[in-house]
């Protein structure tokens, strides 16, 4: 048979295709997606999970004017490939290449930019809303997975969107996986739908509705409510005010595609319920959901091998490390994940400490007044959470953990750029928003060892504490085995140099040292935003000239304004130069590079300070308009 998908430029090309077709560019966009993740890395288990579901949604509905929207948007490779962009996959996630998200900017099949979960069935009703006001005619289409569903922010939009009649569908795609095991009494309810007797009665339904429509839709439509009427009498989504179908097998296009395009005549708030796999058609991520959620690359003939060398450690891992020592040693200490178990590095806590370990689901702003509430009672508890996962609990941090000055422990991870997922997860702006609230703390090590000593440091305090560090592995420095903590709120002078002091804030300072070399400028490495050491800023600057701040978070609002505000409040007049991310996203791609791009390595840093306070020039001589 000749193949299909090189002849898929859009999906029109698909609209038309029988079954037999649609099976068979099943199977090549599934070889597609497992061909290309296995060469640049990236969501595998997801994607091969929705390849049925994507064909067939692309096969049914007449997009991009019916809206698609993806939650996540880890799940979308196949949507990719189907909607114009096969040929780019090479380039996934890669510099100039394709997100690995769905992006408005990339194509106008991404209808909606996500990263971050739980945002489609609230995207997907304002735009059917939209389009009733508008008085068009168009579908929008939530596709949400199990995991995704357990956010609050999902069900404040099913609370919504139930009492609309509009063209909205939500899809839950259940494979009974978030990234780890899934958690909770949602998931406990969907295993109750999708059980034994359950699932087989229900699929019987099915076929009945689907023999008597198209075109018999009414008579559909009855014979539906009439059947869920016997055998579901009220699925938590239809006390919602949906229109419950399913569950349906996810792999079956002979199930999908009837159903979906009944379903798209039925009035009123939709929802259907398909059975995935997380992995499917690739043996080993169908075993293994977990280790080939996000995998670097691999050879897909042998699978995911252990590298020969054991890699750095990752600041992750000495976090897990750290847990783990200090709950060994403080029977008061909890841990708590909303939903990332393997990427906050709990694994090892919730063998060892399986009654202190909380795994909330995807919500964090639960996670964080939950914390709240067991610091009330004379816990310890530490939020292990993504800083870019903590803006969805802001005002918990805010209300509920910092007015109330609860000793909680924010282990923020990620902080930075984190490379391939973009923008939509650079750990930003925690510096930005944590340094602003009262009673918070914030500390940033600028390596493994300190990141340890820092962690003991905000545990052994009585007000809420953030400890920042990157994804990845750090300079290497060897972490000491005690739980000794470094002074709260106090920085170290690391080099004494002249005319220029470089005031660090974590792990730039290894660039910085490097730039200071060649700059002869001197080099403090702070420790901490909140509280700043002010007698060592201030006893640094006065034998200085010039100032440059650094740091791996947004610029605006960050460390470095909070050292202007300190110089401005005791009136030092010196020349400020703040390094740290510009105002604006940074893309997906290689970290190291992307750093490079925007000056944040040992030489665009040596470069930037050269260029503002010419480093030949006597002392104070700044270019004009330099301030
Ligand atoms: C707000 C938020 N918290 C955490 C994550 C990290 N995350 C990405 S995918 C995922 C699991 C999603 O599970 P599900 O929706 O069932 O999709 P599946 O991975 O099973 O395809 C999690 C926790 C996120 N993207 N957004
Ligand atoms: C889609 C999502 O949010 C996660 O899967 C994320 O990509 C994990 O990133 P890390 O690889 O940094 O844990
Ligand atoms: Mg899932």
């Amino acid at each position: 048979m000749a193949p299909l998908l090189p002849t898929i430029h859009d999906p029109s090309a698909l609209r038309h295709f029988d079954r037999a077709q649609l099976k068979q560019l099943a199977d090549e966009v599934r070889s597609c997606v497992l061909d290309n993740v296995s060469r640049t890395g990236g969501h595998l288990s997801s994607n091969l999970g929705t390849v049925e579901l994507t064909v067939a949604l692309h096969h049914v509905f007449n997009t991009p004017h019916d809206r698609l929207v993806w939650d996540v948007g880890h799940q979308t490779y196949p949507h990719k490939i189907l909607t114009g962009r096969r040929e780019r996959m090479p380039s996934l996630r890669q510099i100039g290449g394709i997100s690995g998200f769905p992006q408005r900017t990339e194509s106008e099949y991404d209808t909606f930019g996500t990263a971050h979960s739980s945002t489609s069935i609230s995207a997907a009703l304002g735009m059917a809303l939209a389009a009733k006001q508008k008085g068009e005619d168009r579908h929008a289409v939530a596709i949400i997975g199990d995991g995704a569903m357990t956010a609050g922010m999902a069900f404040e939009a099913l609370n919504n969107a139930g009492v609309y009649d509009c063209k909205l569908l939500v899809i839950l795609n259940d494979n009974d996986m978030s990234i780890s095991p899934p958690v909770g009494a949602l998931n406990r309810y969907l295993a109750q739908l999708m059980s034994g007797n359950f699932y087989a009665a229900a699929k019987n339904v099915g076929k009945s509705v689907l023999r008597a429509a198209p075109p018999l839709f009414e008579l559909a439509k009855r014979l539906e409510q009439h059947a869920k009427g016997m055998v579901v009498p009220a699925t938590l989504f239809e006390q919602f005010g949906f229109n419950y179908v399913g569950p349906i097998d996810g792999h079956d296009l002979d199930s999908l595609v009837p159903t979906l395009e009944n379903l798209k005549h039925l009035h009123g708030p939709q929802f259907l319920h398909v059975v995935t796999k997380k992995g499917q058609g690739y043996k080993l991520a169908e075993a293994d959901p977990v280790a080939y959620h996000g995998p670097s690359k691999f050879d897909p003939a042998i699978g995911l091998v252990k590298p020969a060398t054991a890699p750095k450690l990752t600041f992750t891992q000495v976090f897990g490390h750290w847990l783990c020592d200090m709950a060994a040693q403080d029977s008061r200490l909890v841990g708590i994940t909303p939903a990332m178990r393997e990427g906050s590095g709990l694994v090892e806590f919730e063998q060892r400490f399986p009654e202190r370990y909380y795994d909330v689901g995807i919500a964090e702003q639960h996670a964080v007044t939950f914390a709240a509430g067991l610091a009330c009672e004379g816990l310890k508890p530490v939020v292990a959470i993504y800083s870019t996962f903590l803006q969805r609990a802001y005002d918990q941090m805010i209300h509920d953990v910092a007015i109330q000055n609860l000793p909680v422990v924010f282990a923020l991870d990620r902080a930075g750029l984190v490379g391939a997922d973009g923008a939509t997860h650079a750990g930003a702006y925690d510096i930005a928003f944590i340094r602003c609230v009262p009673n918070m703390s914030l500390a940033c090590p600028a390596d493994e060892a300190e990141c340890r000593q820092l962690l003991s440091s905000a545990f052994a305090q009585d007000h809420p504490v953030a400890v920042r560090y990157p994804r990845g592995a750090g300079a290497g420095v060897a972490t000491l085995p005690g739980l000794d903590a470094l002074p709260f709120g106090k920085g170290e002078l690391r080099r004494t140099g002249r005319r220029i002091a470089i005031v660090v804030f974590g792990t730039l300072l290894y660039p910085a040292l490097k730039a200071a070399e060649a700059l002869d400028a001197t080099v403090l490495n702070m420790r901490w935003v909140k509280p700043l050491d002010l007698d060592l800023l201030l006893k640094t600057v006065a034998t200085h000239e010039c100032v440059v701040t650094l740091e791996e978070g947004a610029v605006m609002g960050g460390a470095g304004s909070a050292v202007v505000e300190a110089l401005q409040a005791a009136d030092v007049q010196l020349p400020v130069l703040q390094l740290g991310l510009p105002d604006r996203f940074i893309e997906h791609g290689d970290p190291a590079k992307l750093l490079a791009s925007i000056g944040l390595d040992a030489a665009g840093i040596e470069q930037s300070i050269r260029e503002r306070f010419d480093a030949s020039e006597p002392a104070g001589k700044t270019r004009p308009g330099a301030l």
